[in-house]
């Protein structure tokens, strides 16, 4: 009995019955089978020596390529312009690599209209074109851009093999660049042939075309690897158009945020992570994210406030984005969503309110305030001290039964989460969370994960109990992910009957959260409490104490990674670099990459968002500044400023066989010598091709 890797496997794996059994090990399928029936499978794939010889040589060769480059990027809540430029500027590498190469030979204004050509083909092309009066001139600016950015392209796909890098081109062009990238440079005539396919390329008006498809090659290429390390939702405007980027086909992973993880659990049927979405979208005047990305109709909470909530009563509802304006129409439409911020503010205390008291392991208590409120005298008591409320008009609340939602609030509850689970494109995106995404990630030595392994302030685990039993560390966050994929599985069996969704709902704003990582979430008190102090949130001991590295390692060990090797690395907490907050902890082992894409951020950071790159050079951190926008970009060329500074070093170059695409892939090659071996001594028979 014998276990191999899944990759070669299961092309090859037509019926599961000679599966003994699957483990996963990192995340990765292991079946147990019988040996001599699976090398029979491979022999299907690999059917003749050449053939298995070619495959060994192939994965050979890969192994030897210098390591591919991952990029980390964290907190991008819907901050799609800037996150897509940081994506196609490759973290800065773009302008680096043209720097490399033309350093000399070409001015800083081509090299910097070069770059943004790369970005913003299409745009800049028609942009530089309609300046242009002769046919000359323009012939004379195709020739020269096909012929750097064929440069640049050659530059950038060299450290990957030619099967990579003929999947990466599109399909229209796939062959023109083929033969300019993979030029034949022993054969001097051969020159005359290539200038001949770009001038005919140039005469067809096919030169804007060709110089795109260049581009998004580069783009793809120039960023092997992305890590996600969470909060794609929430605060900007276009978490969707984000995720619809993320699907356009670069390899990437996510390790799922608070944020994220409180829109999957809205997708799963859980009532109270769909109040508090619909809550915190009004309260940044982002509910077109509902409407118009979503087609979630919010007629029924908008009919409703207007009906209940009087005109003088929603201050404290105002979104926190409001800019000055006085069109009437705009000042209507903030009058409307605070209203609807009202409304499901109230749904979601009453509903979290339902929850916290069915379970009593949550710990949760201090957050219930609904009862906690003298209607007569318009306080509320917190911690056991008397607060003024700043809104006291709460015409759904009964007191004598304050969680209970009145008859119209059940409604509209009811119509919203119809709207939540029969949203396509919702469920889309999400699904596309879950298959990319996870809760954490160890990925080539290193551990991934949004917010915190929640701790004691002893350094200890934190302990949890799910359905009845304790859990903590990284059994912990395993059993958290199942809640998640369970409660997803099971969305139809809705919100009263679905037993995993208070579980997601916990991971959202629960203190032994991982995702969460303080004692409590103050909305109730932000909302209605002016005191400041009532709005504080404590964070966990595991913030305070991580540049403490006996801590990071002792994490790294119980996720079962070298603490000598690996790094973990967090987004979730804004580095404040310009109150002098550094964002590499204990000494580099702990690196914090949430540098503030969210404009509501940027205030705090003073940046603009981070990147973390690893190459097979080292590791290093871009710091990254504010974004203006797209116009900015394409007409000034201004790029977003980066600054880079070295995380880690490598010694020597690394190479695909120290990552762990090299372990499975070394794999493989053994399963192959094995297949080569049972050629040679008889125990299969190659094929005969006719
Ligand atoms: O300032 P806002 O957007 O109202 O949000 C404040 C809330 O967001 C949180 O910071 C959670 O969101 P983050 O993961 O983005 O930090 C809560 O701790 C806090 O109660
Ligand atoms: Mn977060």
């Amino acid at each position: 009995m014998t276990i191999f890797c899944f990759g070669l496997l299961i092309s090859s794996l037509k019926s599961y019955d000679r599966v003994i059994r699957t483990e996963y090990e990192n995340g990765v399928g292991l079946v147990v089978v019988d040996k001599d029936k699976y090398l029979k499978l491979l022999s299907k794939q690999y059917s003749t020596i050449a053939d298995t010889v070619t495959e060994i040589i192939n994965l050979e060769a890969i192994m030897n390529l210098p390591k591919a480059t991952e990029h980390f990027i964290s907190d991008l809540h819907g901050e799609y312009d800037a996150v897509q430029h940081v994506l196609r500027n490759g973290s800065g590498n773009i302008k680096e690599k043209i720097r490399e190469i033309f350093q000399g030979r070409l001015s800083t204004r081509e090299m910097n209209q070069l770059a943004t050509i790369v970005y913003y083909p299409e745009e800049k092309v028609d942009l530089i074109v309609s300046e242009l009066t002769s046919r000359e001139e323009i012939e004379e600016f195709y020739t020269l851009t096909v012929t750097r950015i064929t440069e640049l392209c050659a530059f950038v796909v060299s450290k990957y093999t030619r099967s990579k890098v003929r999947k990466a081109l599109p399909p229209d062009y796939a062959y023109i660049i083929e033969e300019l990238l993979f030029k034949d440079t022993i054969m001097s005539n051969k020159e005359h042939y290539y200038d001949k396919i770009i001038n005919t390329v140039i005469s067809l008006n096919r030169g804007k075309q060709l110089i795109a498809a260049f581009a998004h090659v580069i783009q793809r290429l120039v960023v092997d690897h992305i890590h996600v390390v969470g909060d794609i939702y929430d605060r900007g405007p276009y978490p969707d158009k984000i995720i619809d980027t993320l699907m356009d086909g670069h390899e990437l992973d996510i390790q799922w945020g608070n944020h994220d993880v409180l829109w999957m659990g809205a997708a799963s049927g859980s009532a109270a992570c769909m109040a508090n979405v619909i809550r915190i979208s009004a309260r940044y005047d982002n509910l077109e994210i509902i409407e118009d990305a979503y087609g979630i109709s919010l007629r029924p909470l908008m009919t409703f406030s207007e009906m209940v909530y009087p005109e003088d009563r929603y201050e404290p509802f105002l979104p926190k984005v409001n800019p000055d304006s006085d069109d009437e129409i705009y000042q209507e439409e903030i009058r409307q969503i605070a209203k609807m911020n009202q409304a499901i503010s109230i749904i979601q205390f009453k509903l979290e309110g339902a929850i916290i008291k069915r379970h009593p392991e949550f710990e949760m208590e201090a957050s219930l305030l609904l009862d906690k409120i003298n209607h007569d005298e318009g306080t509320v008591t917190i911690d056991g001290k008397v607060y003024p409320l700043r809104c006291d008009y709460f015409p759904t609340i009964d007191p004598n039964d304050p969680y209970a939602l009145t008859e119209e609030e059940k409604l509209v509850v009811n119509r919203l989460m119809e709207g939540f689970l029969n949203s396509e494109r919702l469920h889309k995106h999400v699904q596309f969370l879950y298959s990319k995404g996870s809760l954490y990630l160890k990925y080539n030595d290193n551990l991934l994960f949004h917010g915190c392994v929640p701790i004691n302030d002893d350094l200890t685990f934190m302990e949890m109990t799910i359905h009845n039993k304790k859990y903590k560390g990284k059994a912990l966050l395993d059993e958290y992910e199942d809640i998640l994929r369970k409660g997803y599985l099971n969305r139809e069996a809705g919100s009263d009957n679905n037993r995993y969704l208070d579980y997601v709902w916990y991971q959202w704003e629960g203190k032994a959260s991982s995702l969460f990582g303080k004692d409590k979430m103050t909305t109730f008190e932000r909302l209605y409490v002016e005191d400041k102090a009532t709005h504080f949130e404590h964070k966990n001991a595991y913030y305070k104490q991580r540049h403490n590295i006996e801590l990071c390692n002792m994490i790294l060990t119980e996720f079962g990674l070298d603490s000598c090797k690996g790094h973990i690395i967090n987004g979730h907490t804004p580095v404040k670099e310009n109150r002098g907050e550094n964002p590499l902890k204990a000494n580099g082992k702990l690196i914090v990459i949430d540098g503030g894409f969210s404009k509501a951020y940027q205030a705090t950071t003073g940046l603009a968002g981070y990147t973390l790159l690893y190459n097979s050079f080292g590791m290093q951190l871009v710091s990254h500044q504010p974004f203006t926008s797209v116009k900015d970009a394409l007409v000034n060329e201004s790029d977003i400023v980066s600054t880079r500074r070295i995380v880690d070093k490598e010694l020597e170059r690394k190479t695909v066989r120290e990552t762990d695409v090299g372990q499975r892939l070394t794999e493989q090659v053994n399963d192959l010598q094995a297949l080569l071996a049972a050629y040679y001594d008889g125990r299969l028979v190659e094929k005969v091709s006719k």
